[in-house]
């Protein structure tokens, strides 16, 4: 049951069965003096997708890039408000940096495999936090590219350099990279605007497995794939959320105008 309230003035969806994995509560932030987030309201329920859509510029990254702290990696860069993941505040200074980015994976929008072996890969994460046994290192690797349907083309060429695979496959890659340290949330920045027709239906297809096991974010520009894959959407302008609904009703009865001429094409 989708439950929709007004907060103010931003609409916010949640399903009550479901239990809210990142609030985020009145959140603005600047670079500099130019503010690029204005009064944002979402909350987004566990194992649901939800898509950001807006025009170049209406602060899309900027969001999602504060949600795993990474926009902060700019000095100029000053936020107030609150984002809470599984209702702890994220910018608390008991709550590390580090701790949030396991919990709260990024993919980005060009594949980014680090210059080594597949298996090294998928391999580093796990390795960082601590796993040492070859035979662990080895069923995470093979269930992180099978989670991210990429085993099968790879599974014969493990020890070759990430850098032979197709744009494609690297994005897959990079998704099983995440997956390997076992998020809670996985960001998706744009994640298909570097790939031909084939890899995106893939990396939709893969993401409509991962909402079984994972909460996601993606960031997209385009309007069809959030339609195809998201349960709610958040449309961005200017820096506020115009509306956010659930998914089929943002897209077939938008309540703002602005909205409405925004999907049907009429700007961005
Ligand atoms: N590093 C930065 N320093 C200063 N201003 C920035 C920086 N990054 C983004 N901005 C500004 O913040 C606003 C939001 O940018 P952001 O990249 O979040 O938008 P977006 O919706 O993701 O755009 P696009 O769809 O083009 O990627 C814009 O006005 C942009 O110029």
């Amino acid at each position: 049951m989708i439950r929709i309230s007004e907060k103010e003035g931003t609409a916010v969806v949640a399903d009550a069965k479901r239990e809210i994995v990142i609030d985020t509560k009145a959140l603005n932030l600047w670079y500099g003096q130019d503010q690029a987030l204005k009064n944002i309201s979402l909350q987004m329920s566990e194992k649901q997708v939800t898509a950001i859509i807006g025009p170049s510029g209406c602060g899309k990254s900027t969001y999602i890039k504060t949600l795993n702290r990474m926009v902060e990696m700019n000095p100029l860069v000053r936020i107030n408000g609150q984002i809470l993941f599984k209702q702890r505040d994220i910018f608390h200074r008991n709550y590390s940096v580090e701790e949030l980015r396991t919990q709260v994976g990024m993919v980005f929008q060009k594949p980014n495999p680090f210059p080594k072996s597949i298996y090294e890969n998928v391999a580093y994460g796990p390795r960082i936090h601590g796993i040492r046994k070859k035979k662990l290192l080895d069923e995470i690797v093979e269930r992180s590219l099978k989670n991210a349907a990429l085993w099968d083309e790879v599974k014969d060429r493990l020890n070759e350099n990430a850098y032979g695979l197709s744009g494609g496959q690297q994005q897959r890659l990079c998704i099983a990279r995440t997956l390997s340290i076992e998020p809670e949330v996985i960001l998706m920045d744009e994640p298909t605007s570097a790939l031909d027709p084939i890899s995106t239906l893939k990396i939709e297809e893969l993401v409509q497995e991962l909402k079984k096991d994972y909460t996601i974010v993606i960031v997209t520009h385009n309007m069809q794939q959030a339609a195809r894959v998201s349960d709610q959407t958040a449309f961005f302008l200017n820096g506020e959320v115009v509306e956010f609904n659930d998914t089929v009703t943002l897209f077939s009865n938008p309540n703002d105008q602005r909205t409405e001429d925004y999907i049907t094409g009429r700007f961005g």
